[in-house]
């Protein structure tokens, strides 16, 4: 199972690559490491093992967080209606996006990053993702809100993109009119 200790921290050059594409059909091994990550999602969302194994209890988890320079992503929450959003996805692709952003007035955090680095980290309100599945079906997801954030988030980290390198230099809270506060 994957640790703490598993997930490099900023600093760690991998966090700054372009993530590989993975070869489809998925290998056993891929499969094998997005499981890995799904699972460590799951336990981290679980009082007992979380606690039991030092977890921090994470929403998403990017491929090169394990130090594995491939374009997989695990996302694993439920937004304000209850909705479950439990992915694994291979090759995830932004195709389409709101004009309008948002942020989460909370602002981000990280797995990776163990320090707090305040500001507004404004993404686009809605995406359409496409992307493969474990079993190598193609998946097309509408997200908004929350998910639409973790989404987002998670594939930066497939293109070295750190949460930090969207908040203003000048205004850390800046944003503009049109942006849509979403409160955690
Ligand atoms: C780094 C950490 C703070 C653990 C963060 N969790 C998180 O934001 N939880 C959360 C947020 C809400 F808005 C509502 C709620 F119910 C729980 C997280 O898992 N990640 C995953 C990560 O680092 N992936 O690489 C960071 C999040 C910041 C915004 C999206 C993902
Ligand atoms: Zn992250």
């Amino acid at each position: 199972m994957i640790l703490m200790k598993d997930i490099v921290r900023e600093g760690h050059e991998v966090l700054r690559e372009v993530a590989q594409e993975v070869q489809l059909p998925p290998s056993q091994e891929d499969i094998e490491i997005l499981n890995r990550m799904e699972e460590y999602l799951k336990n981290s969302q679980d009082d007992d093992l979380s606690e039991k194994y030092n977890l921090r209890p994470g929403v998403g988890l990017a491929a090169p967080q394990i130090n594995i320079s491939k374009r997989m992503i695990a996302v694993r929450l439920e937004d304000d209606n209850g909705k479950e959003y439990h992915y694994g996805l291979i090759n995830p692709k932004i195709i389409s996006h709101s004009v309008e952003k948002s942020y989460l007035t909370a602002g981000e955090g990280c797995l990776s990053v163990d320090r707090n680095v305040p500001g507004y980290v404004l993404r686009y309100s809605r995406v359409t993702i496409k992307a493969f599945d474990k079993h190598g079906s193609e998946i097309k997801l509408r997200l908004r809100g929350l998910p639409a954030i973790v989404f987002q988030h998670e594939l930066d980290h497939l293109n070295g993109i750190m949460f930090y390198d969207h908040i203003n230099k000048q205004d850390p809270f800046y944003a503009p009119e049109d942006a849509m506060p979403i409160d955690r």
